[in-house]
């Protein structure tokens, strides 16, 4: 009895062992796939992990060549800049137009995937043609950053590396504050260190306006009216960088860019996705105010852009500290990059339509509470006065050319 029982006994624990094998080799398959899956660019419902994939990649005496080699100016340039997420949208054409024009340039990316980052590799391989080196690392990796500044004297750090969207700082809060502010300051922390200082010019945003009303937005408004987490960290990096200056005599420029479109564009954004999905027959969320209001921004076109960062590269003044001292005051600035001319969001899909000739599938909806504002416009007079910004480019005029590259670019590759 005992021995049946015993031999009965044996059978149920191989059966509860193989049970709890099946279970546990499913969870784990589970796990796998989800993380696989995680690992791939971010999909529309936005489900992604904290931290973002990267990667990084560093070191070695040729690696070190590359960045001595990238670094250096032609002739009758004198500045060696180093420009971090050099290959993201507004990083990878800055980087291009400073090296056209004879700057040593030097990038850092870390290739996350927030969104498909074959895209970002595609701007990586022109840049590397037109001899810019970008160090895959992480602005948060201050051994990378020291090794950097022994091997370079950088003159500027033009910092366009952050975690960008509004609307995801819902899904990933975490990696804001990694990017935007952590990240800041450990950009922040290597300026000051250097011995000399570069002057330092950052991506702030348009959306640290966030729900004032005063209209077209001046740099002497208040900013403290966040409306996504993503302006809270802008904001925050703003009065970081007033320390910065105010301790370290760090030349800090803060650029408030305002809703930047155009060919190699970020394919998180309205403008770029609404062109995939009326294209694919999809239908496309417009978002609307009370009332029926119109959601408008002030789109700026990136060539307009790339003019304003070198503008504020051109008439930054050097940093006063040394050592990690401040030896006098230091210039700080906050400039609107704006095209000054807001467009509803519904004639922004006026226009691609007219472009892709085809008619979109749109869905009106309430503007959720997700971050968003109603409206943003730039009061650009003061960038116009201390640098001659002068935007050029309607958004007839700079979806035509996205448009262009977006047709060439995803009918060569896919
Ligand atoms: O100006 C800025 O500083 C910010 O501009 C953009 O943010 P946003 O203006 O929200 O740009 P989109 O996400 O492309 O949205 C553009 C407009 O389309 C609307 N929209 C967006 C998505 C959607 O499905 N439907 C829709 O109507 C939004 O409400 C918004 O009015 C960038 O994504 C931010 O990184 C940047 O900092």
């Amino acid at each position: 009895m005992d021995k049946t029982f015993g031999h009965r006994n044996r059978h149920y624990s191989t059966s509860r062992l193989v049970f709890w094998s099946t279970i546990f080799g499913a969870l784990l398959m589970y796990i796998v796939f989800r993380s696989l899956r995680s690992s791939d660019s971010l999909d529309s419902s936005g489900s992604s992990s904290t931290p973002l994939h990267t990667t990084a990649k560093w070191g070695g005496k040729d690696w070190e060549q590359s960045v001595q080699i990238s670094a250096h100016p032609r002739s009758g340039s004198h500045n060696s800049v180093l420009v971090t997420g050099a290959a993201g949208f507004v990083g990878s054409h800055v980087s291009a137009a400073l090296k056209r024009r004879g700057d040593g340039v030097v990038g850092l990316d870390c290739f996350n995937n927030y969104y498909d980052p074959s895209l970002k590799r595609a701007r990586q391989k022109l840049l590397a043609e037109s001899g810019v080196f970008i160090i895959e690392g992480d602005i948060n990796d201050s051994e990378l950053l020291k090794k950097l500044f022994d091997l370079v004297t950088f003159t500027h750090v033009m910092h366009l590396a952050a975690q960008a969207g509004v609307r995801y700082a819902m899904k990933n809060p975490n990696s804001y504050v990694h990017s935007n502010i952590a990240g800041l300051v450990s950009i922040f922390e290597a300026c000051k260190a250097a011995n000399p200082q570069p002057a330092i010019i950052w991506a702030s945003s348009s959306s640290v306006y966030g729900l004032n009303t005063k209209v077209p937005f001046s740099e002497k408004d208040r900013t403290d009216n966040p409306a996504s987490l993503y302006a809270a960290t802008k904001k925050a990096g703003e009065e970081i960088a007033h320390t910065y200056n105010h301790i370290y005599g760090l030349s800090i420029t803060g650029l408030r860019f305002f809703t930047v479109y155009g060919p190699w564009g970020r394919p998180d954004m309205a403008y770029f996705f609404f062109t995939k999905d009326i294209l694919k027959g999809k239908p496309i969320t417009v978002y609307e105010g009370p009332a029926h209001a119109s959601v408008a921004r002030d789109f700026t076109f990136i060539d307009d852009i790339v003019k304003g960062c070198l503008g504020s590269l051109d008439s930054a003044e050097k940093s006063t500290g040394s050592g990690g001292k401040k030896t006098g005051p230091a210039q700080l600035r906050v400039f609107n990059l704006g095209n000054t001319s807001p467009v509803q969001v519904t004639r922004l899909v006026n226009i691609l339509e007219g472009l892709l000739k085809v008619k979109a599938k749109k869905n009106v909806l309430p503007l959720p509470r997700n971050g968003d504002v109603l409206y943003t416009h730039a009061n650009i007079s003061y960038a116009m006065k201390e640098f001659g910004y002068k935007p050029t480019t309607n958004l007839e005029a700079g979806l035509k050319k996205f448009v262009k590259w977006y047709l060439d670019y995803y009918s060569v590759t896919s």
